[in-house]
């Protein structure tokens, strides 16, 4: 009996194997024809074993020969892509890249023309089928639905995003800086990590502006104000809890996260509070339907509300139903947070260990603004002139060497025809996964020269990715630049409508607080002690140590981002 067991046990083995292997030959042999260079790989990016035993594999995969693990091996770690960016390309001499795994096929390209293409081909999909069940919290959004229904969310969020809406950003990014600065000096003017500070300014300008919301600096969001079970959420914890705790909120289904668990427990409650207020917002925006069915110009609440109220100005085929409304509301509140709260945290950082960009940038803003008062400080006017001057490079340089998003991801629905960058003609087959690697695009290094540092000075600042950072490359006649292989708002249709939103309230934030403070690494007392009392040497010191943290502490969820400490200062200007 014991050996019929086993030798049925060995049979559905040998045969699952078998049938694996068979498909995998399958996926490689469909794969080839595209005519990239084509790799098999053993894992498929979503593989669930891959997922969970990864960690534990990678240190005995590193030990393989070169040839047995590259290039699969980098790119079948999701959260490793912004640090290895255009290496595992340059190994295989291949801007884009077939890998034929046992469960299905994916294309990795960094290659422009290959991007553009695939980010205007009407074969080449977003995997909406895979992010419902993750991003459909409430009910079907922007992200999560093709075709027409795409085009009808997207025009709505894009009527919200208009210019009175970049008004209220503009002048509620200069009001919160000021909030924030005066917070920072009241806690004693050092900022241990600067990333907290930025997500909270983030979400407070988003508060403002699509919830109509206003919050205030003298509040502190932290975890432990959290109220106990059948005390109210108030909006600012909900707000702040949900955007934390989105990654539980997603993955897990709504019964498991009523379980007595602490961090569950604190998503649920949270997340019901929010409903609640948006649901709110959305009432008291219906109330007023008329006045805002007559406006010319509706904020992104009132976009979204007004397309989701049938009534005598809206075709019913065309309205978003309650669910999409808060969905798409929230959405924009995410899309919008951690890409900016991280991309401001690294342009700060960078510019304590590059303090002469940011004088650079402080020249610039006492010749464009001279002594006028904030107030007269105008989206129209300033704004264009600080987007094209030294302030706007420093942004631009900041988003290429430190992209915040990893990836942009298209599904072939049909076989897709692309031209690679040399003019060759490659027909992708249907159902590859196509990954669109921002990282190397932006980090080519034929594309964006690297600065000229001895390979020892590199390897003792571990390699960072802030020693390339150099916003000159942006201006002038020096101009190095190829924007075909700059995409951090990707391209498309399906492109980041919000890229004026993110660009506006950046330089808002920063003009602000560089017109009047500095901000510095701070030098702590050991490194003072190690240089002998010597300040100038312990500050290149204390600057070197930032170099390697700005590599080493670097960490990718959704978002590349850095949440550990690198204190820094901010100063009165002279
Ligand atoms: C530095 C800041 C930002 C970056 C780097 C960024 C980048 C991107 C990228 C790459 C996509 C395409 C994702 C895909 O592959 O489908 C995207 C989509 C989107 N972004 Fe942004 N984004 C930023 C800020 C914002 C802001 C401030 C908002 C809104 C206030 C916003 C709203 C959206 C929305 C609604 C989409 C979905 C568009 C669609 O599917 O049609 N983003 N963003």
């Amino acid at each position: 009996m014991g050996n019929l067991v086993l030798g049925t046990v060995a049979c559905i083995f040998t045969a699952t194997v078998c049938l694996k292997l068979s498909t995998w030959r399958k996926n490689y042999k469909a794969a080839e024809k595209a005519g990239f260079r084509t790799f098999y790989s053993p894992v498929y990016y979503a593989d669930l074993w891959w997922l969970v035993l990864h960690t534990f594999l990678v240190p005995y995969l590193e030990l393989l020969p070169k040839s047995w693990k590259q290039p699969w091996l980098p790119l079948a770690q999701l959260w490793r892509i912004w640090h290895v960016g255009h290496k595992p390309f340059e190994e295989v001499g291949s801007d884009t890249i077939i890998l034929a795994a046992p469960n299905g096929k994916v294309l990795w390209t960094c290659d422009p023309s290959v991007v553009k293409q695939l980010y205007s081909s009407p074969t080449a999909q977003n995997p909406v089928k895979t992010l419902k069940p993750f991003l459909d919290v409430w009910g079907p959004i922007i992200s999560t639905v093709e075709g027409e229904e795409w085009k009808v969310h997207r025009r709505i969020i894009s009527y919200g995003l208009n210019p009175s809406t970049y008004a209220t950003v503009w002048k509620e990014a200069i009001h919160q800086t000021n909030g924030l600065i005066d917070c920072w000096i009241r806690n004693g003017s050092v900022i241990p990590v600067v990333q907290y500070w930025t997500s909270r300014i983030i979400l407070y300008i988003l508060s403002s502006v699509l919830f109509n919301r206003r919050l205030d600096w003298k509040e502190q969001p932290e975890n432990s104000r959290f109220p106990s079970r059948g005390y109210q959420v108030d909006f600012e914890t909900a707000l702040f809890t949900v955007v934390a705790r989105f990654g539980l909120i997603a993955v897990l289904p709504r019964v498991l996260l009523k379980l007595p668990i602490k961090g569950f427990r604190e998503a649920h409650d949270a997340l019901t509070a929010l409903t609640e207020y948006m649901q709110d917002m959305r009432s008291r925006t219906i109330d007023r339907i008329d006045e805002v069915a007559s406006k010319p110009t509706k904020s992104l609440l009132e976009s979204i509300v007004f397309a989701g109220t049938p009534g005598p100005h809206q075709n019913e085929a065309r309205t978003l139903s309650e669910e999409s409304v808060l969905g798409n509301l929230f959405l924009t509140l995410m899309a919008g947070h951690d890409t900016v709260a991280n991309t401001l945290a690294f342009t700060l950082l960078l510019l304590t260990i590059y303090p002469e960009y940011q004088k650079e940038i402080q020249m610039e803003l006492d010749h464009r603004l001279g002594d006028r008062p904030q107030g007269q400080c105008s989206i129209e006017r300033e704004y264009p002139i600080l987007q094209k001057g030294f302030l706007g490079a420093v942004l631009k340089e900041s988003m290429r060497v430190y992209s915040v998003i990893e990836f942009g991801i298209k599904v072939t629905v049909e076989r897709t025809v692309v031209n690679d960058s040399k003019g060759e003609q490659h027909t992708i087959p249907k159902d590859t996964t196509c990954f669109i690697n921002f990282p190397a695009a932006f980090q080519n290094h034929s594309v964006w020269p690297q600065r000229e540092i001895s390979p020892e000075r590199r390897a003792e600042l571990h390699n960072s990715h802030a020693i390339d950072f150099d916003p000159g490359r942006w201006l002038g006649d020096l101009a190095q630049v190829n924007t075909d292989s700059y995409f951090p708002f990707a391209m498309g249709s399906r492109n980041c409508p919000g890229k004026p939103f993110a660009e506006i309230e950046l330089v808002a934030i920063l003009a602000t607080l560089l017109k009047t403070y500095s901000i510095e690494l701070v030098v702590d007392e050991d490194t003072l002690r190690n240089a002998n009392g010597d300040q100038k040497l312990a500050w290149e010191n204390a600057r070197d140590e930032a170099f390697r943290k700005l590599e080493d502490n670097v960490m990718v969820n959704f978002n590349v981002h850095m949440t550990k400490e690198l204190p820094i200062r901010i100063t009165r200007r002279d």
